[in-house]
């Protein structure tokens, strides 16, 4: 990949998020590989596009796609079954082939608000399959891993293709996972807030093992999506960056 240097934000207009009526049905079954360029099965992931949100029969008043990215395991599939099931996935590490996807409804201010979230491969050869992807995002979380050097170096790289992909407007977060693992840590917090700085991005640490910070990030995305899609002029305006500012911890204050 090249290593152009992008635009140090990302622009604030309001993504057009799916604002569906509340449906009642079964809830969305286990993730499954999307297959682009096929037909969606009922109730499957919406193909490249082709944006369907309505799938799936969960109460929801408004709903929005959240994209996952990074390099092959920096934990993102962890992270995703955190956030979804609190749960670890310890053990051999199977790597995502092509993309997954899982929907969860959150509780925001009153509103319900469905996250159907795309968890993509980041092993280089499925690349071509991401990309399809990006243009539906309205939010990506871009993800490094603290014990591995080459993860953090490679964010610009994915700063590019973001860029080059994603809408102009997708709300982006950078997140150091695996701050558990303190005896193998290679990228300092301070070097991962200098980089989020650099970008205009929020940023946070957060370990998929202990669950720190994951519910965090997730919400605030739902929360500020919510903000954007709202456009109501008596309602204040929802911060991003000091909202997880304030509500983030620290790896060093949480035990196992
Ligand atoms: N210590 C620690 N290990 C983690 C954490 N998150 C993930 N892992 C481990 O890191 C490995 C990779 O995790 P995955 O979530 O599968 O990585 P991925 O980013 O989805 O990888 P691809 O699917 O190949 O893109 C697995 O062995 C996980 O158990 C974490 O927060 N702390
Ligand atoms: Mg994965």
């Amino acid at each position: 990949m090249s290593r152009k240097k992008i635009p140090k934000s990302k622009g604030t207009s309001a993504p057009s998020a799916s604002v569906l009526p509340a449906a009642n049905g079964p809830r969305a079954g286990r993730p499954r590989t999307a297959r682009p360029g096929s037909e969606a099965p009922h109730n499957g992931p919406p193909q490249p596009g082709r944006p369907s949100l309505g799938g799936g029969g969960d109460f929801y008043d408004v709903a929005f796609k959240v994209m996952l990215v990074g390099d092959s395991g920096v934990g993102k599939t962890c992270l995703l079954v955190r956030f979804k099931d609190g749960a670890f996935l310890a053990g051999t590490f199977i790597s995502t082939v092509g993309i997954d996807f899982r929907n969860k409804v959150l509780d925001v201010d009153g509103m319900k608000v469905k996250l159907q979230i795309w968890d993509t491969a980041g092993q280089e050869r499925f690349r071509s399959v991401t990309h399809a992807y990006y243009r539906d995002a309205h939010a990506l979380l871009l993800l490094y891993d603290v014990t591995n050097k080459a993860s953090f170096d490679n964010i610009q790289d994915w700063l590019t293709e973001i860029q080059e992909y994603a809408q102009n407007d997708v709300v982006l977060m950078l997140l150091g996972n695996k701050v558990d693992s303190a005896q193998e840590r290679v990228v300092k917090r301070e070097d991962g807030e200098k980089l989020a700085k650099e970008y205009g991005l929020p940023f946070m640490e957060t370990s998929a093992k202990m669950g720190l910070n994951v519910d965090l990030a997730f919400t605030a995305i739902a929360k500020e999506l919510k903000q954007r899609s709202m456009k109501s002029p008596n309602e204040l305006h929802f911060q991003l960056h000091d909202y997880i500012k304030r509500e983030g911890r620290r790896a060093s204050c949480c035990t196992p």
